[in-house]
């Protein structure tokens, strides 16, 4: 059984259907790109697998257990972490602020701890420090910590997002453009990036990117919307020549 499995997801709104009968798999430590021209479906399609939208039709199960119907902190408590594609920090709070509350939602203190100032409540807090420094080493943002969030650059911004995702331990991360706005060197520092983070923290990544150099340098397998329909999937070579994905997608916009 795969890690997650999605089924015949449709989500209408009104009288657009933003996302039309899709189906997709997403297996244990695989990172895979989600790709398609504006307004495909893309980014409603990680709002259905990250429970913002609830789906008109079809079902979403993560390792067995469905999804679908519960509220959206259930599926982040269940291990489906993502990042906006526009950037949603607390831009008043400090760097280490921003990953400690990302951390919160699965650590919780307890409150006798907290409200007595007990050890417990010191070690645990000392320990979230910790691992959010070592989080932070990953993306070189560690002597950043005090740094108002809104006054790190754009590109750290958007690192601190995938920060914040990573800091609540999950399963599988959504990223939904995490390169855009970003120079070419940064976009290409960032695909090495998103492999290590891969391969370090061993977690399934789906990944929606309009960039197709960093789609098809590090993602194993491709899916490809269309007017909300998956017209194709395969390996970044089989997309590559598919003539349909040439047709709808490169064709269209290249
Ligand atoms: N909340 C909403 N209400 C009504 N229509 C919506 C809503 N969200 C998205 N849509 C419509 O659904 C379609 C798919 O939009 P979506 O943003 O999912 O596409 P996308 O592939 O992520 O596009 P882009 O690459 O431009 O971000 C579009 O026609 C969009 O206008």
């Amino acid at each position: 059984m795969a890690l997650l499995e999605v089924k015949n997801l449709t989500k209408n709104f009104g009288g657009l259907t933003a996302v039309s009968d899709v189906s997709m798999e997403l297996e244990k430590s695989e990172l895979v790109g989600l790709i398609g021209p504006n307004g495909a479906g893309k980014t409603t399609l990680f709002n259905l697998l990250t429970g913002v939208y609830e789906p008109t039709e079809g079902t979403i199960v993560l390792d067995g257990e469905k999804l679908n119907g519960l509220p959206p902190y259930k599926f982040a408590q269940s291990g489906l972490g993502r990042t906006f594609q526009n950037i949603r920090l607390f831009k008043d709070l400090s760097v280490m602020d921003n990953v400690l509350i990302a951390m919160g939602a699965k650590k919780k203190k307890h409150f006798l701890a907290t409200f007595l100032r007990l050890p417990a409540f010191y070690n645990q807090d000392e320990d979230l420090r910790k691992n959010a420094v070592e989080l932070l080493k990953i993306f070189n943002l560690e002597d950043k910590t005090e740094t108002l969030a809104k006054n790190l650059p754009y590109g750290q911004q958007r690192k601190l997002e995938i920060v914040r995702a990573l800091a609540t331990n999950p399963k599988i991360l959504f990223l939904d453009e995490p390169a855009a706005g970003m120079n070419p060197q940064e976009t290409a520092e960032l695909t090495i990036l998103i492999k290590e983070i891969q391969e370090k923290f061993d977690i399934t990544v789906l990944l929606i990117e309009h960039d197709m150099g960093l789609v098809m340098n590090v993602c194993e397998r491709i899916y490809v919307l269309e007017y909300g329909r998956m017209i194709a999937h395969g390996t970044p070579e089989e997309i590559k020549n598919n003539k349909r994905v040439i047709e709808a997608y490169l064709g269209g916009e290249a």
